[in-house]
């Protein structure tokens, strides 16, 4: 374990209230960990559901000005940033807390930027009953892209009084997905996109931003000094030469040529459906898929419960789990957190790296 004065100090967002992140956080604090972690949320939230759960859990506030320090078992530290609207039932999603939602995001996020936290870990959040409420809202990688770009270019670091949650249209800053597990990680070129909108947005100005994002991110983040990515064709067999689909020719395969001669290590445009066989994945650090059911179904398949959902592209560290919400199981003490702990592991790990 880390001494005292190494210790990282995470947040840690519960996510959807109805969901599994609250019983993950209960789970979670039953060990100690070699980090510090702070709840941001509505305390009452994480006591109600340990006593759904029956399991101990102690809250203690935290204490900013402190030193970082892990908590012992049955303790949880947390910042009661913002508060429920109505108390989150497990399984019964409820429109009226996705503000509540997206101030705890805001709050990490923030404090993030101003360095009361060195990164922060995502339990997963309902994207639909945050759009049901009126908010749009495509997924955490958005918000916190737009966030960034918000209080970076206030130059407030603090979350603003009012109002907190401005609507999310297009990031201005262009973040990458990234999911890492152990035998495999898969980037998107593309996030939470509909797919009819996505040959369109496959440019070769966002193609190169992706692939220098996500070379930059393998390199400070991973330790790979020069990372061999596999590029995904959009089209069925990567458009056979141009006669099942336009987008390799006309901007795939002139860009990867182009950073390739830069000495950026990229194969393809490759067929998406042999990509992921084992001789090719053999030696690569990454896959980038243009489209997220392009890559997350094969690296979900492989890896779901030990991967972890990585952005890339921010001024902050942010890791996340790589499942959703899980209605089904929320309440009862069946969800893994394998997931949440190898994103805590990992947001440690880059945090360590970091310059
Ligand atoms: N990081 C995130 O915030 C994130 C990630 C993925 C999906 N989501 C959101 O979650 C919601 C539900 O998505 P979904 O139903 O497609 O996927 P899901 O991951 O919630 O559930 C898929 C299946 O996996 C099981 N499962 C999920 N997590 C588990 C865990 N920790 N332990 C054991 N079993 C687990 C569920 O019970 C279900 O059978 C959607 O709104 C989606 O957008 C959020
Ligand atoms: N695309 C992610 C997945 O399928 O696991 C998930 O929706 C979470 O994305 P955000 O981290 O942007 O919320």
């Amino acid at each position: 374990m880390s001494s005292k004065a190494e210790t990282k100090r995470l947040a840690l967002t519960p996510g959807e209230p109805a969901g599994i992140g609250p019983d993950l956080c209960v789970a979670l604090a039953q060990q100690t960990q070699a980090v510090e972690l702070v709840a941001v949320c509505d305390p009452d939230l994480l006591e109600t559901r340990a006593k759904v759960l029956g399991l101990p859990l102690a809250l203690e506030p935290f204490d900013p000005a402190g030193p970082p320090s892990p908590t012992a078992p049955g303790v949880l530290r947390v910042d009661a940033a913002a508060r429920l609207a109505t108390p989150g039932i497990p399984g019964e999603l409820n429109p009226d807390n996705a503000s509540y939602v997206l101030e705890t995001l805001n709050a990490a996020c923030a404090g993030c930027l101003n360095g009361r936290w060195e990164a922060m870990v995502t339990a997963p959040v309902h994207k639909g009953v945050i759009n049901d409420a009126g908010l749009a809202f495509s997924g955490h990688t958005e918000f916190l892209a737009q966030r960034c770009a918000q209080l970076t270019a206030s130059g407030r670091a603090e979350p603003a009084p009012e109002p907190l949650i401005e609507p999310v249209t297009e990031p201005v800053m262009e973040p990458v997905m990234l999911l890492s597990a152990p035998v495999l990680r898969v980037a998107l070129a593309t996030t939470h996109l509909p797919l009819s909108q996505v040959p369109n947005a496959i440019t070769a100005p966002r193609l190169e931003h992706i692939i220098r994002v996500l070379t930059a991110g393998l390199q400070e983040s991973f330790g790979i000094p020069r990372p061999r990515i596999l590029v995904c064709g959009l089209n069925p067999h990567a458009g056979e030469g141009g006669h099942l689909g336009h987008e390799e020719q006309d901007v795939i395969i002139p860009l990867l040529e182009r950073l390739r001669a830069e000495g950026l290590n990229l194969a393809g445009p490759m067929p998406a459906d042999t990509v992921f066989v084992p001789p090719q994945l053999e030696r690569a650090d990454a896959v980038l898929a243009m489209y997220h059911d392009q890559g997350l179904p094969v690296l979900k398949h492989l890896g779901f419960g030990q991967a972890v959902n990585v952005t890339l592209g921010l001024p902050i560290v942010r890791t996340s789990v790589d499942h959703g919400t899980a209605l089904d199981l929320a309440g009862s003490g069946r969800a893994d957190a394998g997931s949440l702990r190898a994103a805590i592991a990992l947001a440690a790990e880059i945090v360590t790296k970091k310059p």
